[in-house]
């Protein structure tokens, strides 16, 4: 499948009086490694719900390339090729590696309430899982249960479930949380690798991970838009710098 790009027009949401998210449009064009970056409470996740149709929106829009999604429930955003990560760990801890990549792979072909499955099938899924792992440098941790692996490897396992729904759009909400920071720059390698017909949306605190990794950045404060653009352009705007990058005193 080529890649697909995703656009908000105005997207709001308010609990009471509160805006979480104020008038939101954004397009995040095909291929692209877009981060979304903002103090604490900005608003980033929200964002992320309002995408997968987690929370309705108060006012505004989603499209996934060209269609309206707004309306849509989050199984068929997924359908559509809309697939996100969480902040926590949401693993089965006793299957193993392989075991779990399978099982997402059936979930994908609606084979999950079918108790048997042809041996020819059995393989075909056992390749597809394997090459997945593969392309996410986990093949030799295939056999392995999940609940033993290392955190990171853990959180690339969740990125392995992700995409084996064979998402166009993959989100990610700080894929890198709760790991060491040896390890987050290896999972970032191993995201940037990822084929470009896959359009990646991540949220990031890490600033060198940030800058490092993606070719445009969104930043959210207060729940607004502040400005996007490159990395050299957001490294440069004063009001980043004032608003946030100061904080986290990026240089
Ligand atoms: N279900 C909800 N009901 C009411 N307020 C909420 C709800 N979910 C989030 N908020 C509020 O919306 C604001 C934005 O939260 P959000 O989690 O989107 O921020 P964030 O930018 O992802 O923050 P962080 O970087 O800390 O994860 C916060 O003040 C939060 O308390």
């Amino acid at each position: 499948m080529s890649g697909i790009g995703l656009r908000t027009e105005g997207l709001s949401k308010q609990w009471g009086a509160f805006k979480a998210n104020s008038d939101i449009s954004l397009t995040f064009a095909p291929g692209a490694r877009h981060a979304l970056i903002g103090p604490n409470g900005a608003g980033k996740t929200t964002f992320i719900n309002l995408l997968t149709g987690a929370f309705a929106p108060s006012a505004g829009r989603v499209f996934l390339g060209d269609e309206d999604i707004t309306g849509l429930p989050q199984h068929m955003r997924v359908k559509r090729g809309m697939t996100r990560t969480f902040q926590i760990n949401t693993l089965f801890p006793g299957l193993t590696v392989l075991e779990s990549v399978m099982l997402a792979l059936c979930e994908r072909d609606g084979r999950h309430r079918v108790w048997h499955q042809t041996v020819a099938q059995q393989k075909r899924q056992a390749d597809e899982a394997m090459a997945l792992l593969a392309s996410l440098k986990l093949e030799r941790d295939a056999g392995t249960l999940t609940r033993s692996l290392a955190y990171g490897r853990q959180r690339l396992v969740e990125i392995a479930l992700g995409l084996a729904t064979r998402p166009r759009v993959l989100l990610l909400d700080e894929p890198a949380a709760g790991i060491p920071s040896g390890e987050s720059a290896e999972l970032f390698e191993v995201l940037s690798a990822l084929p470009r017909d896959v359009t990646v949306l991540f949220i990031e605190h890490d600033m060198g991970l940030v800058f490092r990794f993606a070719d445009r950045i969104t930043v959210l404060v207060g729940g607004k838009v502040l400005c996007e653009g490159t990395p050299d352009e957001i490294s440069k705007d004063q009001r980043v710098r004032e608003v946030y990058l100061g904080e986290a005193e990026h240089d």
